[in-house]
């Protein structure tokens, strides 16, 4: 197993233990959660009681193949652990989040949820966040009016694409990937997004994780609870 994928595993496994029998359980999505979803299902497998629901089609895909029981909103009032992956994470516990495009779901569920634990492989902590392009989800209707919006805040958007199609989200949407350098102030660049009208949610998680389980190539883990 490369270095990263073992970082990644160490965190996604790590991140099952707050996992409790009975508990209602948010599935991330990406290549870490992956590992969190594998593990669920290992533990299920073995006796574990949860009921479940994912922040993606294709973690719902995952979770079924695993057999963990999944449950829809009209099921549930709150959620009592979220596992997710980050693309990065600074010391306040703030994220940027969505480069697999899923952020529009990873927000709902994370909201949704009494404790949200992000888990990350060690390179994604940084100093300062927005070394990474922050993903805009936003509405196919008038997006290039709404990229307008986005170049105008210095946002440089870039049309998502993937094998040569433009990228389209569990929702429907399109994907800005965003260019804002260095971010300062998160939380106002949050609500700055969300005020655009076509802008259905952007992947600055602001105030929204609760810990913090950094996966290290030699399978070690560090846990960090927002203070
Ligand atoms: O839309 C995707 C999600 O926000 C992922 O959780 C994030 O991109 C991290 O993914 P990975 O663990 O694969 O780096």
């Amino acid at each position: 197993m490369a270095n990263a994928d073992a970082a990644k595993k160490a965190a996604g496994v790590r991140a099952v233990d707050f996992i409790e029998n009975g508990m209602k359980v948010g599935l991330g999505t990406g290549s870490t959660a992956y590992w969190s979803i594998m593990e669920i299902g290992a533990r299920v497998k073995q006796g574990l009681q949860v009921s479940a629901i994912a922040t993606s089609i294709q973690s719902e895909e995952l979770a079924r193949e695993q057999h963990i029981p999944l449950i829809t909103f009209s099921q549930f009032d709150y959620l009592d652990v979220d596992i997710d992956g980050a693309d990065e994470v600074d010391g306040q516990l703030q994220l940027i989040k969505g480069g697999g495009g899923a952020l529009l779901r990873e927000k709902i569920i994370a909201s949704a949820s009494r404790r949200f634990v992000v888990v990350a492989d060690e390179h994604k902590f940084v100093p300062q966040l927005g070394a990474f392009p922050l993903p805009v989800e936003v509405t196919p209707f008038g997006w290039e009016y709404t990229f307008r919006q986005l170049t105008a805040m210095s946002g440089r958007p870039k049309l998502r694409q993937k094998d040569g199609k433009t990228f389209i989200t569990d929702n429907g949407n399109y994907i800005a990937d965003c260019s804002f350098g260095a971010i300062k102030n998160p939380r106002s660049l949050e609500a700055l997004l969300n005020a655009i009208p076509g802008v259905v949610e952007n992947g600055l998680f602001v105030d929204r994780a609760h810990t913090l389980v950094l996966g290290y190539a030699d399978g070690t883990t560090k846990v960090m609870n927002k203070i």
